[in-house]
């Protein structure tokens, strides 16, 4: 696998791949190379067939956002195309991100802002500590949040609070993330590391195709109207079945079928985990 400078990537055999972003000296900020490196991650990840991508941070900082130096200033300083060059592999990881064929998780460790907030909302689910600091701080330093990161902000935060902290640049904690809809739940800084374990292990029982449908449906459906998602819902079914061999059918309502499991409460046994 291939040695990075900016982020750390490791896949355990079982196929979860966790990718740390390793600028603690920057606060996990976004340089151009850690733009192109998180690219390159997430091209491996791909190619070693990795079934579950967890995103952290190290040090204080889960993402302290754009390299305001490195991303920003300089680039700007030599032209509006330098400024979108330094940035378009950024942009590219953030949308590849969006669309990633397996789930993503953002454990949120410390501090998140703008395009960290952007990085954690393109993510399917966020793990934060519950005394984890967000802000939208573009504010602060004269732009709105960009790139997305207004995207990710008003997709995953209530419309009052999602103006709110985009035109005021104030911090708001985990828990209150949480209760804005920011993150999937916030817990204390020591249960972390269980949760988002938790997390994954429950991911990893689930069939991939039929994550990567769920996701997929997921998104589209949230912009169609019933009508056309009735429609679109069951084509996918069968294009999912196809590609999944059936196994809704052959494996998992056959072991209903045996009473082996109940679906209301657990899920069924795809073979892929040991227990
Ligand atoms: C509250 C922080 C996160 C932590 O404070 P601290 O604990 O006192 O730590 P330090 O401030 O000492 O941080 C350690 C080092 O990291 C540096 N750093 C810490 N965040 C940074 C940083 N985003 N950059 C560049 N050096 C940094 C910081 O300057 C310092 O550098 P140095 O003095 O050389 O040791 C503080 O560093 C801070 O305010 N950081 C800036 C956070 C911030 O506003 N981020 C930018 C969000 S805006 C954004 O992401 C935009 C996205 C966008 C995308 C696409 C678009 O087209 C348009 C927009």
């Amino acid at each position: 696998m291939a040695s990075y400078s900016t982020i750390k990537l490791s896949i355990t055999d079982n196929g979860v791949a966790n990718l740390v972003l390793d600028r603690p000296e920057k606060q996990n900020s976004l340089s151009p190379e850690l733009h192109h490196e998180l690219l390159d991650a997430l091209d491996t990840v791909e190619e070693e067939n990795g079934r579950v991508l967890v995103i952290s941070g190290n040090g204080d900082a889960f993402c302290g956002g754009m390299d305001l130096e490195r991303a920003f200033l300089r680039p700007r300083r030599d032209g509006p195309q330098e400024f979108i060059q330094a940035n378009a592999a950024i942009l590219e990881a953030m949308t590849r991100l969006k669309h990633y064929p397996i789930p993503t998780v953002a454990k949120i460790d410390g501090w998140t802002f703008g395009g960290g907030y952007e990085l954690m909302g393109v993510c399917d689910f966020a793990i934060a500590r519950d005394d984890a600091t967000f802000g939208l701080s573009e504010i602060n330093f004269g732009i709105f949040p960009g790139g997305g990161t207004m995207w990710a902000t008003v997709h995953t935060m209530n419309r009052r609070k999602a103006m709110y902290y985009a035109a005021t640049g104030e911090t708001f904690t985990g828990n209150e993330a949480e209760e804005y809809g920011a993150v999937t739940m916030a817990v204390p800084g020591e249960e972390l590391n269980q949760t988002v374990d938790d997390l994954v292990e429950s991911l990893l029982e689930k069939n991939p195709v039929t994550l990567r449908f769920n996701k997929e449906v997921f998104e589209k459906s949230r912009y169609m109207t019933f009508e056309d998602s009735v429609d679109y819902e069951m084509a996918k079914m069968e294009e999912m079945s196809y590609l999944q061999g059936e196994d809704w059918i052959e494996t998992a309502l056959k072991q209903f079928e045996d009473r082996e499991f109940r679906p209301g409460l657990e899920s069924y046994d795809t073979g892929n985990t040991d227990d």
